[in-house]
């Protein structure tokens, strides 16, 4: 099975059963009589030929008629298995409807449930106790055309903590959002999962759990692990590209670390989500008529995303001009001990470098636990932006909202967390405390709210707007590293595309039914840079314009013949 990107004829020597097993290959009842004759498959398939757009329009009726999302998205991953082609045309026509399903919020879901749900293997499970036969897994001929890799160890799951095995889903998921949205072929992506066991008791104590059944191991057992994995897949995909999902905090900035400059890798939660967050503030504050460098930043949040954030903005405020010490002191970073400031606490790791300091909080105030809480943040910082990357739900409460929005004309408020259970506030919320002057972007997806006689749209802020363009530029360009300055390329082209631009009532960024042209524009942008940077093979524009072109796939049946 070796499908070609949009080759016009796919050869293949399977027919009868095995073609029609293989999701890559199966067109179900569209197969034509004269491939019927040709590949065994009379008697196989009931008689009546049909074609994609019947099959996509049967199966929506099918996925219509489920009492829940989690069926839907059960009956999708069952698709997918099955017959891929279907599943992209279907998610593609449909990417609105689809993608909340496929992707956040119901993949938590999926995680949560995966064990349940296992059917076929998709992707590979690398597990501790296999940590000897990597090398020989790897080797299979099947992952030949593999050029885009999502590799979880499933500890922090969306906001979900700890999944193990589940964690698969996401990679998966993330994986089909690089084909329904950047076309990158399904054959050249990989999902792998770290299975180096799991804390979460729930998971520990099902019967019908299908990974392995161990507490975490940690420490220099999962670091020689991790080194393994690293060393496997630099050896047998020198090409590829290695995306880090939903590592816990401290292991995905030490990870991305330790081996960003071996391989072509980045953390899409460190870096995809402060593009995506760059972007949308970039373009909020158009509408809010200030400049980047007179923002007051709060983020709710100080691990992964949150240090990416704050780690890409101040890039972005010292190339408007700020010193880092300028742009740093305006960023004010809290976690589950509240504010990181100094004198107050123990404060380690990428927060550091945006501790306030002792003096610059000395009469703040301290509540009962000798902590600085969210209101007297606001209180005392003013913020004209607050992000939320804690995966706590509730945690921009009323008062503080209400008092943000005493300080600011248009206070920007983005409660990123995921899935929707995990959000920091509602926008429903967020409006009305706001009297509909928050300018709101959210991780997961949410309809507009109704204010006044108007409906106010809810722009969703994923990084699934930045990661599948990402990986479209790195395999135009044959990227061998990807930078930071990638990634704020990733935003500023986001940002030019922000709807808001002509309205100032639109959505700050494009609706998910322009995904596709979205990570066109952004591979653009982020291959131009990585030229820029020798970072990837240079071409002109317009030749790089056709090379992104000729990497979308899309889903339809072609011809096959048999070898
Ligand atoms: N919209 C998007 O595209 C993305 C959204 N996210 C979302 O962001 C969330 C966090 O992800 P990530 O940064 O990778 O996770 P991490 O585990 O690395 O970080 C979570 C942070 O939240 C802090 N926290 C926990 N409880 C509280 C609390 N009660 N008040 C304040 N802070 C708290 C933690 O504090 P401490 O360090 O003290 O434990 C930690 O700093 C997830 O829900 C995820 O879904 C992530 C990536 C992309
Ligand atoms: C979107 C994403 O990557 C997360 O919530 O972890
Ligand atoms: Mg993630």
């Amino acid at each position: 099975m070796n499908p070609k990107t949009n080759s016009t004829v796919i050869e293949t020597a399977l027919s009868g059963v095995d073609l029609i097993a293989q999701p890559l290959l199966n067109k179900g009842t569209a197969f034509t009589e004269a491939e019927r004759d040709a590949f065994a498959l009379h008697g196989i398939l009931p008689p009546s030929i049909g074609n994609l757009d019947d099959q996509v329009r049967r199966r929506l009726t099918v996925l219509r008629s489920f009492a829940t999302n989690f069926e839907r998205y059960s009956f999708l991953r069952d698709l997918q298995d099955t017959n891929e082609t279907l599943f992209y045309a279907l998610l593609i026509r449909h990417i609105e409807e689809l993608l909340p399903l496929v992707y956040t919020p119901t993949v938590g879901e999926g995680c949560q449930r995966f064990s349940e749900i296992w059917r076929r293997p998709r992707g590979l499970f690398l597990s501790y106790p296999n940590r000897h036969r990597m090398r020989d897994i790897l080797a299979d001929p099947r992952f030949d055309q593999v050029r885009v890799i999502v590799v979880s160890d499933g500890e922090r799951i969306l906001g979900l903590g700890d999944q193990g095995a589940g964690g698969m889903g996401i990679s998966i998921g993330k994986l089909s959002l690089y084909t329904a949205c950047a076309g990158i072929h399904p054959a050249s992506t990989l999902p792998i999962l770290l299975d180096v066991g799991t804390n979460n008791q729930e998971r520990l104590d099902n019967p019908l759990y299908v990974g392995w059944r161990n507490p975490r191991i940690s420490g220099e057992d999962y670091e020689a692990f991790v080194e393994e994995f690293v060393s496997c897949i630099a050896e047998r995909f020198p090409n590829a590209l290695l995306q880090w999902e939903d590592f816990a905090g401290a292991n995905a900035g030490r990870l991305l670390a330790r081996y960003r400059d071996r391989l072509c890798t980045f953390n899409d939660d460190i870096q995809g989500t402060a593009a995506v967050a760059a972007g949308t503030l970039m373009a909020a504050i158009r509408v809010s008529g200030s400049s980047l460098t007179e923002q007051r930043v709060v983020l709710v949040g100080a691990g992964a995303a949150g240090t990416g954030i704050a780690g890409l903005l101040v890039q972005a405020m010292m190339d408007a001009g700020l010193s880092q010490g300028e742009a740093r002191s305006r960023f004010y970073l809290i976690d589950s001990k509240g504010l990181v400031a100094h004198g107050l606490r123990p404060v380690e790791g990428e927060r550091a470098q945006y501790a306030q300091s002792a003096e610059a909080v000395a009469d703040w105030q301290l509540d009962q636990a000798g902590r600085i809480e969210l209101l007297d943040v606001v209180r005392n910082a003013r913020p004209s932006v607050l992000i939320g990357v804690s995966g706590q739900a509730g945690a921009f409460h009323q008062a503080a909202v209400r008092m943000m929005a005493e300080q600011v004309a248009r206070p920007i408020i983005f409660p990123l967390s995921n899935p929707t259970s995990r959000s920091e506030a509602t926008p429903a919320d967020l409006v009305a405390w706001t009297e509909g002057r928050a300018l709101i972007g959210t991780g997961s997806p949410f309809p507009p709210v109704p204010f006044g006689d108007r409906l106010i749209p809810i722009t969703q802020t994923n990084n699934s707007y930045i990661f599948p363009g990402v990986g479209l530029a790195v395999l135009a360009v044959h990227a061998r590293r990807i930078s930071d300055a990638m990634f704020m390329a990733a935003g500023r082209a986001l940002a030019e595309l922000s709807p808001a631009r002509n309205d100032s009532h639109a959505a700050l960024l494009p609706p998910v039914d322009q995904l596709r042209e979205v990570a066109i524009a952004v591979a653009f942008e982020v291959a131009r840079q990585a030229q820029t940077e020798g970072l990837g093979e240079t071409c002109g524009d317009e030749e790089l314009r056709q090379r992104i072109q000729d990497l979308v796939w899309e889903p339809v049946y072609r011809p096959y013949r048999r070898v």
